[in-house]
């Protein structure tokens, strides 16, 4: 089953971590330590000779970890500067405060005393996932300074400033770390927004939680009550994460004949190179046969592919009557379609009920209809960018636009879960981050900041293509949306700079070499 690494939400680190401590296992001083170690641990393997850092602790337990840090940086003879803060923070961190102490001074954690020389490192462990609410005054003169400073910085949980469970910044200006290590698990805010940019590398250092997180019940056997984590709800998606069962469906049987692969039907209007694109998508993604549906007789087309169909679709009986074939498996409407067109062939095409994908002008189409958006139906996925995403759900997109006055701040995450909740559809929200969701089920994320030449003319309608080709193929709507914007990634990541769209479904074949199918 398709399912990615786990994902959490900064609450369920807190349960965890509470169930762990609950149980009399370990202590929160403990964990701690784990934490910091793990730090200083990375920072040394990136940076084996010992040099200069500071680190700037915060109120926290975040904090606590940063003075765990300085004391096992000083003994690996790293030259140790901390800028901390006079007030007592929670018990943990004020004893690996004072352990500190017995080593060297803290001076007061303002922007003046960041370190000069370019070369020095610098530990973020001001806020992690405690941050509730923008920082003020000498904090966030600080983080502003920060956010300026060319030195690498090594952040710990997070850069401080980050909602880590929307990945928006609740400070106006954000430091930009070069590495994270996190704790446990990624946490949402670590993959999308901004946050998927300011992290740098992400590691996760495992500190010993994750029997705690498979933990389900409430009383212990030796009879002591823990906090449950909440479910797990969404899913980082990688290449690596594909279970054998997958690998094996994105194959092809030798016994298998064509119509085993499905058949899918592009409809191309007004500007047929984007259906185009779609359609050789579908087709090297491994859809049996695809054809491609213009409104003018198709008579003499010399266009390619040639393993192209082609079928002349003009008006709305004419899509049902090509949808009362009942080896046609999936559908997509939208690419370079035009608004007309696709407004007056959706009735047909979702009134079928069979699986749908509705790109481009199809959602522009639905965005002023009411009546085709009540057709909807859970066979569709819904691939929209922010623009249509916007027009789709103009409410959703201002809470994401509100500058956020406290965390967990509303996130890209929300906005499609609850736009996939409306639709009773699956949705792909576009984007380095893309989000995939259904109604029902968890949420996955793909994320591609590693492929900027995404960012191209045709790049939506070839990941339109691919989806339309695996839903034809039988994948379910979350699977083949979450699958297509895997493959649709890695397709520009294998191909690097100067990709065009055009080039994207002919890397297929190299993403699925490399996948193992
Ligand atoms: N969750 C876990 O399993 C573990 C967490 N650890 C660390 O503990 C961190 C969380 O610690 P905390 O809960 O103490 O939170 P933080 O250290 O992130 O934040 C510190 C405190 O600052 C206060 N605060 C929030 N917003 C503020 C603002 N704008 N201005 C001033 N103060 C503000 C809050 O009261 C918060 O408790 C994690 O990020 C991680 O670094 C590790 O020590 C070990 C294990
Ligand atoms: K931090």
């Amino acid at each position: 089953m398709l399912k990615g690494t786990e994902i959490l939400s900064c609450a369920q680190m807190r349960a965890i971590e509470s169930a762990a401590m609950a149980s009399g296992e370990v202590t929160g001083l403990e964990l701690m330590e784990r934490a910091g170690r793990a730090v200083a641990g990375q920072i040394r393997l990136r940076w084996p000779k010992p040099g200069r850092v500071t680190v700037l602790c915060g109120p926290g337990n975040n904090g606590g970890d940063g003075y765990v840090v300085a004391r096992r940086l000083h003994r690996a003879g790293w030259r140790v500067r901390v800028l901390g803060l006079e007030n007592t923070p929670g018990p943990d961190a004020a004893k690996m405060k004072r352990l500190w102490q017995e080593i060297g001074p803290i001076l007061p954690l303002e922007a003046n005393l960041l370190p000069t020389a370019p070369d020095d490192l610098i530990v973020d462990a001001i806020f992690g996932i405690g941050l509730t609410r923008p920082p003020e005054d000498a904090i966030a003169a600080l983080l502003t300074q920060l956010a300026d400073v060319t030195n690498p910085l090594v952040a710990i949980d997070c850069p401080s400033g980050l909602c880590l469970d929307s990945g928006r910044f609740l400070s106006q200006i954000a430091p930009r770390a070069v590495l994270t290590i996190t704790f446990d698990s990624l946490k949402t805010g670590h993959l999308i927004d901004a946050g998927l940019e300011h992290c740098g590398k992400v590691i996760v250092a495992d500190i010993g939680l994750s029997h705690w997180r498979r933990y389900r019940q409430a009383t212990r056997p030796d009879g002591k009550d823990v906090t449950l984590p909440r479910r797990i709800t969404s899913h980082h998606l990688r290449i690596s994460d594909l279970d054998p069962d997958t690998m094996q469906q994105l194959g092809k049987q030798s016994s298998a004949h064509k119509f085993s692969h499905g058949h899918a039907l592009i409809i191309s209007g007004m500007a047929p190179g984007a259906a185009r694109l779609s359609a050789r998508a579908a087709l090297r993604v491994g859809a049996g046969l695809v054809t491609l549906c213009p409104e003018e007789p198709p008579l003499d087309i010399p266009t390619p592919p040639d393993a192209l169909m082609r079928r002349w679709l003009d008006e709305p009986e004419d899509m049902a009557h090509a949808l009362q074939d009942t080896r046609v498996t999936a559908l997509c409407i939208g690419p370079g379609c035009g608004i007309d067109r696709a407004a007056a062939l959706l009735p047909p095409a979702l009134a079928a009920r069979g699986p749908c994908v509705l790109d481009a002008d199809a959602l522009s189409a639905i965005a002023i209809d009411p009546n085709l958006w009540d057709a909807l139906h859970d066979g569709c996925v819904l691939t929209p960018h922010g623009g249509e995403f916007a027009r789709l759900f103009p409410d959703l997109t201002r809470r994401l636009s509100d500058i956020p006055a406290t965390g967990p701040a509303w996130s890209r995450l929300d906005a499609a879960q609850e736009a996939a909740a409306r639709s009773g559809t699956c949705l792909l929200l576009k984007g380095r981050d893309t989000i995939i969701a259904a109604p029902f089920e968890q949420a996955r994320i793909v994320t591609s900041l590693d492929t900027p030449w995404l960012a191209t003319a045709g790049a939506g309608d070839v990941l339109a293509g691919i989806i339309t080709g695996l839903l034809a193929r039988g994948f379910n709507p979350f699977d083949a949306a979450s699958l297509g914007a895997l493959i649709h990634a890695q397709a520009a990541r294998l191909f690097g700079p100067g990709l065009i769209a055009d080039d994207l479904p002919d890397m297929i074949p190299q993403v699925f070499r490399q996948m193992g199918v």
